[in-house]
């Protein structure tokens, strides 16, 4: 009776290793995909839907923002996360993010919708998109001078 516990038990934490490392393993390939997507254009969008048709509100205000933005279409990969169940969960895990649309530039993380409204309300989002190079610096014209100074 003693061994046949003893022996459970020991049986139980390599139990567990195995499927550790299969979880690491799936994850890690999931991983390089993702990796690449996000490194594949100055700016990725993880969203629902397509620019086109966007499948919710957020994804669509995401969109929105980009274009406000004037951001060229040729710098920006969109991802349709309904059309991959391991990318919707995936982006998630990667980013440490919960939710959809998730904004990359220049491969790193820049927020969700939340982020992205307030950024673009403040300026913050102009100045950064300025600074990662995604849209070119806007320089004060004379005639805005002018009209400072007025
Ligand atoms: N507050 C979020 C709004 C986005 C959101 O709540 N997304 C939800 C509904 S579209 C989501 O992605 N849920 C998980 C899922 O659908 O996989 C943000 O700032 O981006
Ligand atoms: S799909 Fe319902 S809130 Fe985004």
């Amino acid at each position: 009776m003693f061994t046949l516990r003893a022996s459970r038990a020991a049986l139980r934490p390599s139990l567990q290793t195995h499927i550790y490392r299969h979880a690491r393993l799936l994850s890690q390939e999931a991983r390089s995909k993702i990796q690449a997507a996000v490194d594949e254009k100055p700016v990725v969008l993880f969203m629902k839907g397509t620019p086109a048709a966007p499948e919710c509100g957020f994804s669509r205000a995401a969109v929105q923002i980009l274009g406000l933005q004037q951001v060229p279409a040729e710098k920006v990969s969109t991802y349709n996360v309904l059309a991959d169940p391991e990318l919707r969960s995936g982006i998630k895990e990667f980013s440490d993010w919960p939710t959809i649309p998730q904004l990359y530039v220049n491969g790193q993380f820049v927020g969700g919708a939340d982020i992205l409204i307030s950024m673009h309300q403040s300026g913050e989002l102009e100045t950064f998109l300025e600074d990662a190079q995604v849209i070119p610096k806007y320089e004060k014209s004379a005639e805005d001078a002018t009209t400072a100074a007025a």
